[in-house]
């Protein structure tokens, strides 16, 4: 499922996401998902975002891509309702994967104390 051309998006709007599901924390649930989620505690959060993640890992392995994008809006919204919940911003996360930017995967891997490569 393509991107129209005529719509400007990027990741930005995920920074958005975090701030309003953080301004949903302690208001009423029966008005706001967000808020309903994180009423219900760590456990029932990470287990939302597995169910999640399960569902969108069916769709990579069936190939259909345009649910694909579907399941993974899913993934990232709950990731997010989990790092809410966790006290972790998105800013943390983006200097990680700064930190990481450049370095291999497999070159990582093989500078680990004990690796056979
Ligand atoms: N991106 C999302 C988003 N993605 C999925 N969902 C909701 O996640 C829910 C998933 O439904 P499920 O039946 O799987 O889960 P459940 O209702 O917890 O049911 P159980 O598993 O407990 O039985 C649905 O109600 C979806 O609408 C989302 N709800 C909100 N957002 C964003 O969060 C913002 C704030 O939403 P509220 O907190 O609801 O105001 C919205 O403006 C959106 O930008």
């Amino acid at each position: 499922m393509p991107v129209p051309e005529d719509i400007t998006v990027d990741a930005s709007v995920l920074d958005r996401l975090f701030d309003v599901v953080t301004s949903r924390r302690g208001t009423d649930p029966s008005i706001s998902h967000s808020a309903r989620l994180l009423s219900r505690g760590t456990g029932k959060i990470a287990q939302k975002f597995g169910e999640e993640a399960v569902e969108c890992l069916i769709e990579a392995v069936a190939g259909r891509q345009h649910e694909l994008v579907g399941e993974s809006a899913d993934v990232l919204y709950h990731l997010i309702v989990l790092w809410v919940d966790a006290g972790v911003t998105p800013a943390q996360v983006w200097a990680e994967l700064d930190r990481r930017e450049g370095t291999s995967g497999i070159a990582e891997k093989a500078s680990r104390p004990g690796s056979k490569r």
